[in-house]
């Protein structure tokens, strides 16, 4: 099933839609991939941005049904309050075979079993954003009656474009603050350096642009494992430099803390949403 895995992606928002075009651009045949959206005008435009087969649910009733009946894997990409209404819209067109893969936030495997076929093979996963550009992550949580087989084909739909780590369910909550909603962090600091290099006089745009690419080979030199996180900061800590009085800033303002407590909030959040999308 590996090899030729038909997928199924159902929703295609901001996350679906960046693990389909990551899954795409990392070489899936598109014949292989269908996909629903809940709009009408969205189906066409959608088909035409991904070259798969697109339908729209706000259509046809039975658009998520005919799309998960034909899968090998369903990816449920709708946000956390409509993820178990869509299991049960989809339970009874599922081969018994079919992987039902999850990546919201804060909607437990129980509570998705329960909402369809007994033994079903259910995946957990928390995936973030930069997938679409080849370079996202992804924590794998999968269910006791998921194969081996079936495991390597969820893994698939991301192997090419991240970082695949497998974890236990009840790590999901710090994959959620440690990389799922993490992007966004990095992307309020760039907002911030962008807007105070504005205001220290130089033009809004090269500013972005400074940040952006700043961000960019940061990322790159982190990435390539040579050194740590902490090596590659002092190295641009001069000793009585500019960097060291900006680092003590942040330290003196409590960035650790600050993280920490953000951090908390996020997988807080993910456990609190477990309790409440129950049903
Ligand atoms: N946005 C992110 O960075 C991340 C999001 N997630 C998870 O991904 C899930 C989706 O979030 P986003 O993509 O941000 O939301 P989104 O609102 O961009 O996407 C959800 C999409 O599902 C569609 N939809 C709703 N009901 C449908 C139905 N019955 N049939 C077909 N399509 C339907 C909506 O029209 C929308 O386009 C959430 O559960 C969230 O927890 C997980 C990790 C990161
Ligand atoms: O903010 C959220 O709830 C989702 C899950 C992780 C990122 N976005």
């Amino acid at each position: 099933m590996t090899d030729h895995a038909r997928v199924s992606f159902l929703g295609l928002g901001n996350m679906n839609g960046a693990i389909l075009a990551g899954y795409l651009a990392g070489g899936a045949d598109p014949s292989t991939v269908t996909a629903t959206v809940h709009t009408p005008e969205k189906a066409e435009p959608a088909a035409q941005k991904y070259g798969v087969q697109v339908s729209a649910s706000g259509a046809d009733q039975k658009a998520n049904q005919q799309a998960s009946a034909s899968a090998d894997v369903v990816l449920l990409g709708v946000k956390p309050k409509g993820i178990l209404a869509l299991c049960r819209e989809i339970s009874d067109a599922l081969h018994p075979e079919t992987v039902v893969v999850s990546v919201a936030a804060g909607v437990s495997r129980e509570a998705m079993e329960q909402n369809l076929p007994e033994g079903q093979p259910v995946v957990r996963t928390m995936p973030n954003t930069p997938l679409t550009v080849g370079s996202g992550v992804v924590g794998v949580a999968p269910g006791p009656t998921v194969t081996a087989e079936q495991l390597e084909s969820v893994k698939a739909v991301f192997a090419e474009s991240g970082l695949v780590v497998e974890v236990e369910e009840d790590q999901l909550s710090a994959v959620v603050a440690t990389a799922g909603s993490a992007p966004a962090y990095v992307f309020l600091l760039a907002e911030l350096i962008a807007a105070h290099g504005a205001e220290l006089g130089l033009d809004r745009a090269d500013a972005e642009a400074m940040a952006a690419a700043t961000v960019k080979g940061a990322g790159l030199m982190l990435t390539r494992g040579e050194e740590t996180a902490e090596t590659l900061r002092k190295n641009v800590m001069s000793p009585g430099g500019t960097t060291e009085k900006a680092v003590e800033s942040f330290l003196a303002g409590g960035l650790p803390d600050l993280v920490a407590r953000a951090m908390d909030a996020a997988a807080a959040r993910d456990r609190e949403m477990s309790e409440e999308f129950t049903d």
